[in-house]
């Protein structure tokens, strides 16, 4: 059930506490309950309002940035962004990011999963050993139009029983012939990729877009995961509701053992404790994980004892090695009155849109921000890998990638009062770049202090130049005569020497918002700063009771969208939770 305030919670033994219900906090919650006799709480401290209209309908997905749905934070000045502080947008309500997020849906390539398996010597996490869990949490479906998806998807790559459903975008649009038909006038440099979620692992390549959407309809991880269980008497969540504080309950082997949580509602001053009998789980995201372990003394001793809080296990690297994904936003004027821009600057259509939504789903709302993402490597030749280490998982993994939109969209700058667009993201998906998690007082309320770190490394503001050139070459194939007018904005459209348009990326680049790494895996059993906060089995080093199950757990953000990574990760670290338990 779900539980509005602490004090409604039934008076039980819980075996596990979750903290957090974004992706990764909802399979813990999911797995760990499917045995009757295990009670597990998970606490969320935004509401249980995911059926929200906003949240459900992928079109209003922009509706959710500095909703209350958003923990509202903001980075520090950028060095590499000219000094600007940029929006960074986290899920606050059961689901986390998976109800705020873009829904794209996307493996990482085999090169990011043996990476992972490399850097923490475990096997493991190879990609022959996750494939399996991607497929255990998938129920890919057909889209709503029944159209014959065979040119579109593997279908045997994906799996079709598991709670989150995805599927390819539900009807075809007017650019999708273009994007195609640039994959054979253009094939070297944009080949056509069937399935960049294929179980070969390659992920490179222009394929058709999957998302994290069924039916027209958001699926989030309390959609699919939580929602269905909710009966479950052995599993109750608690909304709401905000962790503190971990608890150290005692001393095992000469370990702190943390299976206490300090838990209170904002604007109370009640506070409240429980303790589990087997396992504290902190599912809290890359950017709120590192501020609790901090703020509960499991960090760099240094730091914490500038903030007058005691170390209990002096873990160097929390907080260190904070991975994102820079985008730019670059868009065209187009020969057409038929984009999705006019759900945006045409009311009256918006409104019979949403109609049709609420009438059965059907209609514009519920189609995607792209039908088409293109994943690509910077030629071996180029100059940008050229006396760099290439940061790349390896040559399954891209360095950029076009998400290819049939409306305008823009994060920085005026948006335009009316008009027919296309847009491209290019994004940098191996980044060499670091940010960092840090806080900024001991007060558990207080926003956690974000450093991006974008284009703090030469080669990523390089890599986004080049994304930059190699958009402007796909959309001078043939295939865009008729359709593409111009380019849109003095920004752009000046942006034309190499130095002009590294200033024109670090002028207007924002987050995908893909926060990883901030508590990450190292290989088990090493020390010191470099070697990781967390075991390779997610138990975080020096403690025992504790695991992270959440973002901050990739030691390298994938060159993907990294839900379905943390999916993925969450699903072994069920099988690697229920392993240690005989109850199971
Ligand atoms: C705007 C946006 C767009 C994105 N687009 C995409 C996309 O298109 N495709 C994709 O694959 N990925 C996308 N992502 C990223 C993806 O959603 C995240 O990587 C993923 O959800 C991370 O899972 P997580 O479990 O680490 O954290 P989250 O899903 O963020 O969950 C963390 C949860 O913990 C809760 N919490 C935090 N602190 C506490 C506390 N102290 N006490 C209790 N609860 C707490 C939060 O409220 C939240 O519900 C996007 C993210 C955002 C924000």
């Amino acid at each position: 059930a779900i539980w509005q305030s602490p004090s409604q919670l039934p008076s039980k033994k819980y075996d596990y506490i979750i903290i957090g219900g974004g992706a990764g906090g909802s399979v813990l919650a999911n797995r760990l309950s499917e045995t009757s006799s295990v009670n597990v709480l998970l606490i969320e401290a935004g509401s249980s309002d995911y059926k929200n209209l906003n949240i459900e309908v992928p079109q209003y997905v922009g509706r959710l940035i500095r909703s209350q749905f958003d923990w509202n934070f903001t980075t520090v000045a950028q060095s590499g962004l000219n000094g600007r502080s940029i929006l960074y947008e986290r899920g606050h309500v059961l689901g986390g990011s998976t109800a705020v997020n873009f829904m794209a849906y996307c493996r990482g390539s085999k090169d990011d999963w043996n990476r992972f398996a490399k850097v923490t010597g475990d096997q493991g996490w190879s990609w022959n050993s996750i494939l399996p869990y991607a497929k255990k949490m998938e129920n890919f479906v057909g889209p709503i139009d029944g159209r014959d998806i065979s040119n579109e998807v593997d279908w045997n790559s994906h799996g079709h029983t598991g709670p989150l459903r995805t599927s390819v975008p539900m009807y075809p649009i007017s650019t999708d012939s273009r994007v195609l038909n640039t994959t054979s006038q253009l094939s070297s440099e944009f080949p056509f990729n069937l399935d960049y979620n294929g179980v070969s692992g390659n992920t490179l390549g222009v394929g058709w877009a999957q998302f994290s959407i069924a039916n027209g309809e958001r699926q989030s991880a309390a959609l699919g995961y939580l929602d269905p269980i909710l009966d479950r008497r052995n599993l109750d969540i608690l909304v709401n509701t905000h962790v503190t504080q971990l608890i150290q309950t005692g001393t095992s082997s000469g370990k702190p053992v943390f299976r206490g949580v300090q838990f209170s509602q904002p604007g109370s001053s009640q506070v409240f404790k429980l303790t589990a009998s087997q396992e504290v789980i902190v599912s809290a995201g890359a950017v709120k994980t590192p501020q609790l372990l901090m703020l509960s003394g499991i960090g760099d001793s240094t730091t914490l004892s500038k903030f007058g809080i005691k170390t209990i296990v002096n873990s160097p690297d929390v907080g260190k090695n904070l991975q994102d994904h820079p985008l730019v936003t670059s868009s065209f004027t187009v020969n057409s009155t038929n984009t999705l821009d006019n759900l945006n600057f045409d009311p009256t259509f918006a409104a019979q849109q949403l109609q049709l939504w609420q009438n059965g789903h059907t209609g514009q709302l519920g189609l995607p921000a792209a039908n088409q993402i293109a994943w690509l490597r910077l030629p071996s030749s180029s100059g940008v890998l050229q006396g760099a280490q290439d940061p790349s998982a390896g040559p399954t993994s891209a360095h950029h990638e076009f998400i290819i939109t049939d409306a305008y969209i823009g994060f920085t700058g005026q948006f335009p009062a009316g008009g027919n667009f296309l847009t491209f993201f290019t994004v940098v998906v191996s980044p060499a770049s670091r940010g960092s998690i840090t806080i900024q007082s001991t007060n558990p309320f207080d926003a956690p202090v974000i450093d991006a770190g974008f284009f703090t490394s030469e080669f990523d503001v390089q890599t986004m130049r080049e994304s930059i050139k190699s958009m402007r070459r796909f959309t001078s194939a043939p295939a865009w005569k008729d359709w593409i007018i111009s380019e849109y904005g003095d920004d752009f459209i000046n942006a034309q020497t190499d130095a002009q348009i590294e200033a024109y990326a670090r002028a207007s680049a924002e987050t995908i918002n893909h926060a990883s790494s901030t508590a990450a895996m190292g290989k088990t059993g090493s020390s010191g700063s470099g070697s990781g906060v967390l075991n390779s089995d997610l138990t975080v080093k020096g403690t025992v009771g504790l695991r992270v199950v959440d973002a901050s757990a990739f030691p390298f953000i994938p060159a993907a969208h990294t839900q379905a990574p943390v999916y993925i990760l969450a699903e072994r670290a069920a099988d690697l939770i229920k392993s240690v338990n005989p109850v199971y």
